[in-house]
């Protein structure tokens, strides 16, 4: 990143108001590797404090490891500050990118605090390697749908349509996405593997294409979602209600327990019938209809 004055508008930065998205990753058979923002935010205030006092010892480890490989990679000196949530809208451990959404957020406001000049692939990127993954951070930090190279160092990404919709079934059962990895299978078999590679490619070109035609086929996986779903005993009569509602496809929002439709069309009735068969499981929980984000990080306010 190139050095800048640490000025906005002549002014010293003290406070920055940032703002980031939810996102839903691996829509199938994109495994690590297709993710796309959703409208539903966070929003962080994150404060420098005066020099020679120390950053209070209540942040996050989170918050502590990015500011870590922030003050490292971007050669600043590293600062003390201040860490808070204003505004909570994504779940936290429901495979909605919580954490990288906090991740990007932090990057964000120090980018912005320390006054080096913005680079947002770049910031997406050192979030992506925090993350261990890129399908959650590209999108949060960019907005859109993202498709990705393994650790995100190339990718291509394209706004979503305003009436793109998913359907979420959140239920109120926390999983977190390291216990969820531990599950997955050490190999693939390679007809697995062609199985699942033919339906992302087709899938991401679908997506650049802008073909809004999506079928339900394309959205199957069998690398992941079949050993995590054997945690969520609801996911097939969920699945099996949203696309008998006419959903255009459903998956594990990334490594779940969030369960994803997209229903660009019939949404209030896909949003019924996961609402019934929920309720029928007896599985706590909240069905939501969400928009795209197509804006990614932004920094509200700065003072
Ligand atoms: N605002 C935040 N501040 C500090 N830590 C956070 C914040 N948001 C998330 N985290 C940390 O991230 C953890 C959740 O991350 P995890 O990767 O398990 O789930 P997720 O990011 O919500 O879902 P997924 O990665 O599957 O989309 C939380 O338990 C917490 O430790
Ligand atoms: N691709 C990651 C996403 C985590 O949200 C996984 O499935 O573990």
């Amino acid at each position: 990143m190139r050095e800048a004055k640490r000025k906005d508008w002549g002014r010293e930065v003290r406070s920055v108001w940032v703002r980031v998205p939810a996102s839903t990753a691996n829509l199938g058979p994109g495994f690590d590797t297709l993710g796309l923002g959703l409208a539903l935010y966070n929003v962080f205030r994150v404060e420098r404090n005066d020099p020679g006092s120390i950053s209070p010892p209540e942040l996050p480890p989170l918050v502590r490891q990015v500011a870590e490989l922030f003050f490292v990679q971007s050669q600043t000196e590293a600062f003390p500050f201040q860490w808070n949530c204003v505004q909570q809208e994504i779940p936290l451990a429901r495979g909605l990118g919580s954490s990288a959404a906090a991740r990007v957020a932090v990057l964000a406001a120090l980018v912005k605090l320390a006054g080096i000049a913005w680079n947002r692939e770049q910031l997406a990127r050192w979030a992506a390697q925090l993350e261990g993954h890129p399908d959650n951070a590209l999108p949060c930090a960019l907005g859109g749908f993202v498709a990705s190279t393994s650790g995100g160092a190339r990718f291509l990404r394209i706004p979503l349509p305003k009436h793109f919709r998913v359907v979420l079934f959140i239920p109120s059962q926390e999983l977190s996405t390291e216990s969820a990895r531990k599950v997955l299978p050490a190999a693939i078999p390679l007809t697995d593997a062609v199985s699942n590679l033919g339906r992302a490619v087709v899938l991401a070109g679908q997506f650049f294409g802008r073909k809004w035609q999506l079928s339900p086929d394309l959205f199957e996986d069998v690398w992941h979602q079949p050993v995590r779903t054997r945690l969520l005993p609801y996911w097939e009569a969920i699945k099996k209600a949203a696309l008998e509602a006419g959903a255009q496809g459903f998956w594990l929002s990334g490594s779940g327990p969030t369960l994803a439709a997209l229903a660009m069309r019939n949404t209030r009735r896909v949003k019924e019938a996961m609402a019934e068969a929920a309720s029928r499981q007896r599985v706590c929980g909240q069905v939501q209809v969400v928009g795209p984000d197509n804006s990614g990080v932004r920094i509200l306010r700065v003072a």
